[in-house]
């Protein structure tokens, strides 16, 4: 009986306690993650295998310096100020290096390079079906899925799509004086509408319409805010799987689903066209190769497949160019020197304005491919850096070696604006593309070595052809046709501005 008693009294004893201390829980819990914090900060500052690497307080604490650099749009200006702070490797994130070597392009991108896509590249999945190829993050499935793409690159679809390019760029330079549009134009919103409207007629046939119907430029800020989506959610993947992103910033994440949506119904359309459907003139469009190629299994490719690799060649061919577009422009206004450089080159090769066409002749200006490869170098379309998650086994960077897990990239601009390997890395100067007496030969090399605008290696840009083809044509007619004046010359006393663009 005693014993009953005694256990009994223990017992609400520790009934007690058990109350007390739920009581305390939230306390618990609280000093309990900051603890967790504490710990998990001092080990990253101090004993992280990458603590010897120089980089912001905060940036080795959490990967929230990096998505707040994104979020204030200037990221890749970032890694360059980043870089003439700290030198040429620097800690952006907890284990996160960025390089501004030759070398490290080399050691990090080139084919046999022992890494894969960062995570980063998950959040950039527009079809949870199918991954596309650009978000697929290891190297030999990549490969594969090029093969399929590569259908739309050969050397006849690129004669093809020569006939698209060129009836939108003459419409965009009758737009450009037509008396039914503004008198003074935003360049860079012109060369939008451009790009958007070739590529929507590369790969489905049917341009967006933006040139000529102003109730369709709407389209751009689902894009712009598509591809801002992509680089927040990758830079914290779990936010984005998550969805916490999608709750944080409801509005780039409804426009990235209205892009979908709407890219989706365009490609349906066209699936349902068939693959023997061709354009003006038995034209044939992207969808063309890709309904009548076969995935990396022999199968025809699925709807899913087809929807996922649409979105993503709309997205990869359009904004890239028509920053590059519009970054060539800004400087040929900015040095008048150069515009009349390249009107002289193109009026002495070209007859009349529709002589300008792919071939021998376009090829043989030299001084126009300088210019547009000078504002690669300065503006390029890819400024900040593009992951890799290195594999089992490590590799060695710039001689260092790195093991697996760690995330590394070479910064775009903080390589090409590197005054080592560039002289006057902040004057646009076509001339440094050309070897002379001025320019030898080795420093053009060299020049070359630091910047890979398309990128290089397994994953460089499978669409620089096509880029190349439709800078070259745009920017030889444009300035063939037109003397071009900036409105507000104040403006062209800075360097042009890319940024990682959140729509208004
Ligand atoms: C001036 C214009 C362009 C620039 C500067 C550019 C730049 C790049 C860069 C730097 C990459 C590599 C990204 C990485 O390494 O992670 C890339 C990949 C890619 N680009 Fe482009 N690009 C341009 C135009 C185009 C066009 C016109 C198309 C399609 C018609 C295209 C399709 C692609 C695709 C599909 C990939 C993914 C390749 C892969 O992951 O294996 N790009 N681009």
């Amino acid at each position: 009986m005693a014993g009953w008693v005694l256990s009994e009294v223990s017992s609400s004893r520790i009934l007690g306690r058990v109350i007390c201390h739920r009581d305390l829980l939230p306390l618990i819990s609280l000093i309990a993650l900051i603890c967790y914090v504490v710990v998990k900060s001092i080990y990253r500052v101090y004993f992280h295998p990458l603590a010897k690497y120089p980089g912001p307080f905060w940036a080795k604490v959490t990967s929230l310096y990096d998505f707040y650099q994104a979020l204030s749009e200037h990221r890749a200006h970032n890694f360059l100020a980043l870089h003439k702070k700290y030198g040429p490797i620097v800690r952006y994130a907890p284990d996160k290096l960025v390089f501004n070597e030759p070398q490290a392009w080399q050691d990090i991108y080139a084919y046999k390079a022992n890494v894969r896509k960062s995570d980063l590249f998950t959040a950039s999945q527009s079809n949870p079906e199918s991954t596309d190829t650009f978000s697929e993050l290891y190297k030999e499935p990549a490969l594969k899925k090029r093969k399929v793409l590569s259908y739309g690159f050969s050397e006849s679809s690129l004669r093809s799509f020569e006939a698209y390019m060129l009836d939108q760029i003459n419409i965009f330079c009758r737009q450009l004086v037509s008396p039914e549009t503004e008198k003074v134009k935003d360049m860079s919103l012109w060369f939008n509408y451009l790009s958007y409207d070739i590529m929507g007629e590369l790969v489905f046939g049917r341009g967006f319409g933006m040139l000529t119907d102003p109730s369709l430029r709407y389209i751009l800020d689902l894009i712009d805010s598509t591809v801002f989506s992509y680089l927040l959610g990758g830079i914290i993947p779990w936010l984005h799987k998550s969805g916490i992103i999608t709750l944080l910033m409801p509005r780039i994440y409804f426009m990235r689903k209205k892009f979908v949506a709407e890219s989706t119904k365009r490609i349906v359309e066209r699936i349902k066209l068939g693959p023997d459907a061709v354009g003006v003139s038995g034209r044939k469009d992207f969808f063309h190769y890709l309904l009548n190629g076969k995935d990396e299994n022999g199968n025809p490719l699925s709807h899913a497949r087809l929807g996922a690799e649409g979105v993503l060649l709309i997205l990869a061919g359009s904004d890239t160019s028509s920053a590059s577009m519009a970054g060539t422009l800004f400087y040929l206004m900015q040095q008048v020197r150069c515009q009349e450089m390249l009107f002289e080159e193109l009026d002495g090769t070209f007859d009349n304005v529709d002589e300008i066409r792919l071939g021998d002749k376009l090829t043989s200006c030299v001084y126009l491919r300088a210019c547009v490869g000078e504002a690669l170098r300065m503006a390029s379309a890819g400024p900040g850096v593009s992951e890799r998650t290195v594999l089992k086994g490590g590799t060695i960077i710039n001689n260092e070696y790195f093991p697996e897990g760690t995330t590394v990239g070479a910064g775009g601009w903080a390589t090409s604006y590197n005054a080592k390997y560039i002289r006057d890395p902040e004057k646009y100067w076509p001339e440094r593309h050309i070897p002379s007496e001025e320019v030898t030969a080795e420093e053009v090399q060299i020049a070359h070595s630091a910047y890979w605008p398309f990128g290089l290696g397994a994953r460089k840009c499978v669409g620089m052809k096509v880029a190349l083809n439709e800078l070259h044509l745009t920017i030889a007619r444009v300035i063939y046709l037109f003397e071009v004046i900036p409105e507000r010359p104040e403006e062209f006393q800075k360097n042009f501005e890319i940024l990682d663009h959140q729509s208004e």
